[in-house]
């Protein structure tokens, strides 16, 4: 792994000037600093795929276009030298870490992304204008970087499948690479934000991934039922399917359930998430949530209650304190194959 300190770019001129060998791979990782080990990782995956001869950016900008409240753009932390160092030590060749004035030369830009409507859903109708921000920065940086690949993580899961939308609508030309979420061992998804939590607050914002593991047990509690439920001879009666599962009565009820209601429907998955949630909102810390909602990972659009089967995630976001959380989880619903 390159361990040599990257090179800080300050702007458009010197990112040019970086240059890079002929068939070299570029890949870029785009990020708002304060970097933490989940960015580390996309920089990592990024080395990896860019390979010892391909080149590796990371970008560190503080995007204003995409922040509502200025409240929360001041005090977005902002931390450059210690970024330097996480992506020198994650492998990164350069970090292209520009002004707004270099980004922004003639102030707000007229001309926009519009994120059409899946940015008008979930993050985007709690944040308007959000995504429109997001999307013009990436397309920016994108035309600034010229990458053959961009990574992007999947805590932020609608941004990803916006920025695949925006690629694919219209042509840019790139892959773009997801990585899963990296979490605390408590089960926190890494966020720059975390840093603001109290360790109360973070009691509390436990509830997140909390809420998200209990949804994708009671998930696969019911597939491995069914699965097992499935798997006994059809001749053999409740009775016989009692004794070989081992189980009490109640089981054969239950038995008898998963077989006519062959999976769980996105409202006990709901369910299942709104119970942990909903006592967080209890705690003398409280979660305040602003949704929680099981989604096509396509179009952010939500499951109607008879899909039970294909791609889900499920996202939630929540206030705790003054700080804003949000996390997700890929679900596949349907039987276990
Ligand atoms: N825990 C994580 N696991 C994987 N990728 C992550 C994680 N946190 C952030 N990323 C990804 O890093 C990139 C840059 O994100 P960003 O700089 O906004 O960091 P952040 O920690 O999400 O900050 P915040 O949540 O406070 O905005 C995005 O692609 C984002 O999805
Ligand atoms: C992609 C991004 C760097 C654009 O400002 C930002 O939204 C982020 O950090 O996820
Ligand atoms: N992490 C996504 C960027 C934002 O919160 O503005």
């Amino acid at each position: 792994m390159n361990t040599a300190p990257a090179t800080l770019l300050r702007s458009a001129a010197e990112l040019e000037a970086l240059g890079r060998a002929a068939g070299a791979r570029r890949a870029v990782v785009m990020t708002m600093g304060a970097l933490h080990d989940g960015h580390a990782t996309l920089v990592r995956a990024a080395r990896s795929a860019a390979g010892p001869d391909g080149q590796v950016v990371v970008t560190v900008f503080v995007n204003p276009l995409q922040f509502g409240e200025a409240a929360d753009l001041d005090r977005y932390p902002r931390t450059l030298e210690a970024d330097l160092a996480v992506a020198s030590e994650a492998g990164a060749d350069a970090v292209f870490a520009p002004s707004v004035d270099e980004v922004y030369p003639g102030g707000e830009p007229q001309v926009r992304i519009t994120a059409g409507p899946m940015g008008e859903r979930l993050e985007g109708a709690s944040r308007p204008g959000h995504f429109d921000g997001m999307l013009t920065v990436v397309a920016k940086l994108l035309h600034l970087t010229r990458p053959d690949a961009a990574f992007f993580g999947q805590k932020d899961a609608q941004q990803l499948a916006l920025v695949r939308r925006m690629v694919r609508d219209l042509n840019f030309g790139v892959d773009i690479v997801a990585v899963p979420t990296v979490r605390d061992p408590d089960g926190l998804a890494l966020s720059s934000r975390n840093r603001f939590l109290s360790s109360e607050e973070r009691r509390t914002a436990l509830a997140l991934p909390r809420a998200l593991f209990a949804a994708r047990d009671r998930l696969v509690a019911q597939q491995t039922l069914h699965a097992r439920a499935r798997a006994l001879p059809e001749r053999e009666g409740r009775a016989a399917a009692l004794t070989r599962l081992g189980e009490a009565r109640a089981a054969a009820d239950t038995q008898a359930v998963a077989l006519a209601r062959p999976t769980v429907a996105p409202a006990a998955v709901l369910a299942a998430a709104r119970a942990v949630l909903d006592e967080a909102a209890e705690e003398e810390v409280p979660l305040t949530l602003d949704y929680v909602a099981l989604v096509d990972p396509a179009d952010f659009t939500e499951l109607p209650d008879d899909r039970v089967s294909g791609e889900a995630v499920l996202a939630v976001a929540a206030r705790v304190g003054a700080t804003r959380l949000i996390d997700n989880i890929p679900l596949t619903l349907g039987a276990l194959t």
